[in-house]
C-alpha cells in the first residue's frame, strides 16, 4: 500500500522522470517498428483492402445476429484517440475492429489517394511528399487519423483557403448497419455524402476515403509578424484570410491580451536567393511557439523557409505547448541536444500510463478545448477567453465554412470565415470551475459558433441541436435503418460518454 502511494506520488509529482527514462524510449523503440512495420504493410494492394472489407463486414453480421439491440462504435480504444477524454461508451457498445490503416492507392491522374481510415498523418504525408505530393488540409499531429479527422473534424493553417478536413475528401466508402458497401460522394449518395462528416461514425464505418492532392513543394516561405492589441490582430487577420493568392497558410498566436504573432506562408520551392532555411523539425531546434515568441522580444517582422514536412509537423514535438506541463525543461539547450533526439512523447502512451490521480488533475486544473467562432467576434472571444480562463498562449487558426446541409455549415447561403480558437493549459484565474466550460459553450452558441466535439460538451441535447443543423443527418440516420445500430452523435460527445 505504502510503496503504491509512493509510486502514485513519484508519478504525479515527477511525471517527467517516468516520461523522460521510459516512455520516450519506448516510443523511440515504436517508431523502429513502425518503421520495419510501414515497408512490409505500407502499400496496400486492391485486394488486401478488399480483404479488409469482407471482415468489417462479417463482424457486423456476426454481431446483427448475436447482439442485435447493442449499438456498435469502433473497437480503436480510447487511449489511442486524440482527446483527452475516455470514451465511457466503448465499455457497453459492441466494438468493431475496424482496423485499416494503409494506403490503397495514389493516383496522379485524378490527383486523388485513397486511403483507409486508421492511416496517421504522420505516416500518410511523409509517402505523399516522397511521391511529390501532399494533402490540402494537412494536421500538425502526427498520431491524427483519416477517419477521425472526417468523422470527427479537423483543421489547419490552410483551412482559410479549402475549409475543413472533409472538404477535401471526395468519396467515401461505408459499411452501413446491415453490413452492406455504399460508396458516397458529390454524385452517388450525395445525401449521405454531406451527411458523414462530424457524424462520429454514428451512420456507420468508414472503410476507405479519397483526399484530393496537390503538388507538394520544398518550403514554406513564413512570415512572422508580431501584431498588439485584439483590435489589429482581428483586422489584420481578416485581411491575410482573404489574400488567397500570397497565402497558403495563416496562423495567428496570441501570447497575453495585448501581443501575438501572425504567421503568413507560402509553398514554394525557393529559388537561388533563398536567405535561411530554418529545418523547425531537427530534435535540437527549439519548441516551436518559443521560436514564434522570440519575435515579440525583438518586434521585427522575421520571414525564413521551412521545410514543407517541418511546417506541417511544428506543433507536434511539444503537442502544441502542453509538453512543458509534463517536461518542464524540455525547451532547454542541454535537453534538447542531448535527449531531444527521443521527442516528440507518443500522446496514446502518455494517456495509457497516466494514473487516476493525474487524469484527476487535469480534469480539475487543467483545460483542453477548441471552439469554431465567426472570424469578426476574435477580440469579444479572447476577452471572455481571458476574463474565464487567463490560459496563454492561445491558438487561432482561420477556416472558411461553406453553406450546406451536414452537421456543421455555414449559417448564411454563401462561405463564412470562421476562427478555431485552442485554449490547452492551466487556467490562471483564482476561481477555475471546470462546469465554468458550460458558460464558455452558451457564448460560442450565442454567437454562432461551435464547439469541437473532441473534448465533450455540456450542452443539454437541445443547445447541441441549436448548435449542429440534424436535419439531414436524422433523415439519413432513418433511410440507413441506424436507431437500433449505431448511437447518435450526443450519445458519444456528451459529459457522461467523455469523461
Ligand atoms: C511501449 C510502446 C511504444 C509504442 N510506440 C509507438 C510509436 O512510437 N509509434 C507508433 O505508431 N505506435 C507506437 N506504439 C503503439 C504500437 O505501434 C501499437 O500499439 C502496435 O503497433 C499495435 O498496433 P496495431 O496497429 O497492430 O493495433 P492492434 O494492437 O492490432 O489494435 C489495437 C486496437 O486498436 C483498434 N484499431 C486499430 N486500428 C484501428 C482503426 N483504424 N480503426 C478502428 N480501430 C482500430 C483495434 O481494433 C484494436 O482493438 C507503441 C506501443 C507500445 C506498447
Ligand atoms: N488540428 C485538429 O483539427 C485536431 C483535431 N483533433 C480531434 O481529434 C479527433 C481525431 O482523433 P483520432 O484519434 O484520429 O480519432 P478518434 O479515435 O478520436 O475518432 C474520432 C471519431 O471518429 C470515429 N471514427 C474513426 N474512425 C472511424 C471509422 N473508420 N468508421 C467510423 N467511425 C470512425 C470514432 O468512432 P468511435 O467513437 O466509434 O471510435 C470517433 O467517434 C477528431 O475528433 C478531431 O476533431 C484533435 C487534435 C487536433
Ligand atoms: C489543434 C486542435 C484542434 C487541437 C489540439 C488538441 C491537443 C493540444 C490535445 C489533443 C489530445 C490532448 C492530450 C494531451 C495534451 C493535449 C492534446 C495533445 C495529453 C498528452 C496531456 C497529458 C495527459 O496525461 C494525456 C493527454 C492525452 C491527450
Amino acid at each position: 500500500m505504502r510503496s503504491e502511494s509512493l509510486l502514485e506520488y513519484l508519478l504525479v509529482n515527477f511525471r517527467w522522470v517516468f516520461v523522460v527514462f521510459f516512455l520516450l524510449p519506448c516510443t523511440v523503440l515504436g517508431k523502429i517498428w513502425s518503421v520495419f512495420e510501414k515497408s512490409l504493410w505500407s502499400r496496400h494492394t486492391g485486394l488486401e483492402h478488399e480483404k479488409n472489407l469482407s471482415h468489417v463486414q462479417r463482424q457486423i453480421r456476426h454481431r446483427n445476429k448475436l447482439a442485435p439491440d447493442q449499438v456498435m462504435c469502433t473497437a480503436r480504444p480510447s487511449w489511442r484517440s486524440m482527446t483527452i477524454a475516455d470514451m465511457a461508451y466503448k465499455k457497453y457498445m459492441f466494438n468493431i475492429d475496424v482496423h485499416l490503416d494503409g494506403i490503397v492507392s495514389i493516383n496522379a491522374k485524378t490527383r486523388t489517394v485513397r486511403v483507409e481510415p486508421g492511416i496517421t498523418m504522420g505516416r500518410l504525408i511523409p509517402i505523399l511528399i516522397e511521391s511529390g505530393w501532399t494533402v490540402p488540409v494537412a494536421l500538425d499531429m502526427e498520431d491524427l487519423t483519416i477517419g477521425g479527422l472526417v468523422m470527427g473534424t479537423g483543421l489547419e493553417s490552410s483551412s482559410h483557403k479549402f475549409g475543413l478536413f472533409h472538404e477535401t475528401c471526395t468519396r467515401y466508402e461505408l459499411i452501413t448497419a446491415n453490413g452492406d458497401l455504399i460508396i458516397c460522394s458529390k454524385s452517388e449518395n450525395a445525401d449521405i455524402f454531406e451527411s458523414i462528416p462530424y457524424s462520429y461514425g454514428t451512420l456507420g464505418f468508414l472503410t476507405a476515403v479519397d483526399i484530393q492532392m496537390i503538388p507538394a513543394k520544398k518550403y514554406v516561405k513564413l512570415k512572422y509578424r508580431p501584431i498588439r492589441t485584439l483590435e489589429k490582430m482581428e483586422s489584420r487577420l481578416i485581411v491575410e484570410t482573404n489574400d488567397l493568392e500570397n497565402n497558403d497558410f495563416v496562423e495567428l498566436l496570441i501570447y497575453n491580451k495585448d501581443e501575438g504573432v501572425l504567421m503568413t506562408g507560402k509553398m514554394t520551392d525557393g529559388n537561388r536567393d533563398i536567405k535561411y532555411v530554418n529545418r523547425i523539425g531537427r530534435f535540437y531546434k527549439p519548441w516551436f511557439f518559443k521560436h514564434v515568441e522570440s519575435f515579440l522580444m525583438t518586434w521585427k517582422i522575421g520571414e525564413e523557409y521551412i521545410p514543407l514536412k517541418d511546417y506541417y509537423f511544428r506543433h507536434n514535438k511539444p503537442l502544441f505547448w502542453e509538453i512543458q506541463d509534463i517536461i518542464p525543461f524540455g525547451n532547454h539547450p542541454v535537453f534538447r541536444y542531448l535527449l531531444g533526439w527521443l521527442m516528440p512523447a507518443k500522446v496514446a502512451l502518455l494517456k495509457l500510463t497516466q494514473t487516476d490521480t493525474i487524469k484527476q488533475l487535469y480534469a480539475k486544473h487543467h483545460f483542453i478545448d477548441d471552439f469554431i467562432l465567426p472570424i469578426s467576434s476574435l477580440k469579444k472571444s479572447v476577452q471572455q477567453f481571458h476574463a474565464i480562463l487567463n490560459i496563454y498562449p492561445i491558438w487561432v487558426c482561420p477556416t472558411v465554412l461553406r453553406p450546406g446541409k451536414g452537421l456543421m455549415h455555414s449559417p448564411a447561403t454563401v462561405n463564412n470565415m470562421y476562427i478555431d480558437i485552442g485554449l490547452y493549459g492551466e487556467p490562471k484565474v483564482s476561481k477555475y470551475n471546470p462546469t465554468i466550460l458550460r458558460d464558455l459553450e452558451i457564448f460560442v452558441l450565442k454567437l454562432k459558433g461551435f464547439k469541437m466535439m473532441y473534448a465533450g460538451t455540456y450542452l443539454n441535447i437541445d443547445e447541441f441541436r441549436t448548435m449542429f443543423d440534424h436535419r439531414l443527418y436524422d433523415q439519413i440516420r432513418q433511410n440507413l435503418s441506424c436507431k437500433s445500430n449505431f448511437p447518435e452523435v450526443y450519445d458519444k460527445v456528451n459529459r457522461e460518454a467523455r469523461i
